[in-house]
């Protein structure tokens, strides 16, 4: 397997503020990563680095042409698609495959302003609009986000067309189902620290091997993941005993993969 992007021991700081904690993975060739963690994991961040946005210590190398669809692009309201797409092309110097305005759907809304298009319009928008001069490797944070289940869908069919073309593509998401259908391996982030790695097939068995426990106390609940419920719970009732905390409610199960991911990313259940 080639590798297109190697992370070593990255971290990034705001100020004092330590976002990303001596982060390593590496990106092979053809591959779909999905990079998940719940809100402030450091996904974005990790992804503004490998574009190469912030500075950070450690290293990255990337071996090919990249292009981003970040999180909170926008363009000048009165923009029409068709000049953001001309404008687009003119700096690339580059055009964009004509069969990709199809499949993005664009080409009933090439006389549209910006201001105009819907939340899903304007993600594939910037979507042609970082596929323009064919990049290698295509970075995408949230490409989803705020979509409906159709545009959803629509987006995903894109994605693994791209792939099917030997497009290497990293995805951040908060989404453990969207990551189960579209990638081949998933890095978990919390607190930016990288705290799996590996493939989905690795997860489910390294999962499947585990059990969530589940704890409430007045102070809200906590999730814990283990494989060794007998050493975890003895630590969980001495820890909650030193801090004084009463125990409301408690609960060992299996769980599910998206409970899993819950647990080892640090969020809160719905
Ligand atoms: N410009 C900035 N200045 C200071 N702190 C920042 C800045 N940008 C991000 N952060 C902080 O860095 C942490 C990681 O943010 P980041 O956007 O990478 O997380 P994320 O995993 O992408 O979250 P989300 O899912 O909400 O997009 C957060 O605590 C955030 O508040």
């Amino acid at each position: 397997m080639k590798t297109v992007i190697k992370v070593s021991h990255v971290s990034q700081s705001y100020g004092s503020y330590q976002v990303l904690n001596d982060i390593s993975f590496e990106v092979y060739k053809g591959e779909i990563l999905g990079l998940l963690g719940m809100n402030g994991a450091g996904k974005t961040t990790t992804l503004e680095c490998l574009e190469g946005f912030l500075k950070y210590e450690g290293n990255i190398s990337i071996d090919g042409q990249i292009a981003i669809q970040s999180q909170n692009e926008s363009l000048p309201a009165y923009m029409k698609v068709s000049e953001a797409i001309t404008l687009f092309s003119k700096w690339k110097k580059a055009s964009l495959e004509p069969q990709l305005l199809k499949a993005l759907d664009l080409l009933s809304i090439m006389n549209k302003q910006y201001q105009q298009l819907s939340t899903g319009q304007k993600r594939r928008l910037h979507l042609a609009l970082a596929l323009i001069g064919q990049p290698d490797i295509l970075i995408l944070d949230e490409p989803t986000a705020g979509l409906d289940v159709a545009g959803r869908f629509a987006l995903h069919q894109i994605i693994r067309q791209l792939q099917k073309k030997g497009v290497t593509i990293v995805i951040a998401s908060h989404d453990m189902n969207e990551v189960e259908s579209l990638c081949q391996r998933i890095g978990i982030l919390k607190q930016g620290k990288m705290v799996f790695l590996g493939t989905l097939e690795d997860f489910t068995l390294y999962m499947g091997k585990c059990y969530r426990i589940k704890v409430i106390t007045q102070e809200g609940e906590n999730l814990y993941t283990t494989q060794d419920v007998r050493q975890t719970l003895s630590q969980i009732l001495d820890s909650y005993q030193k801090q004084n905390l009463e125990i409301l409610d408690m609960n060992v199960s299996r769980g599910t993969l998206e409970q899993h991911f819950i647990s080892m990313a640090g969020g809160i259940e719905k």
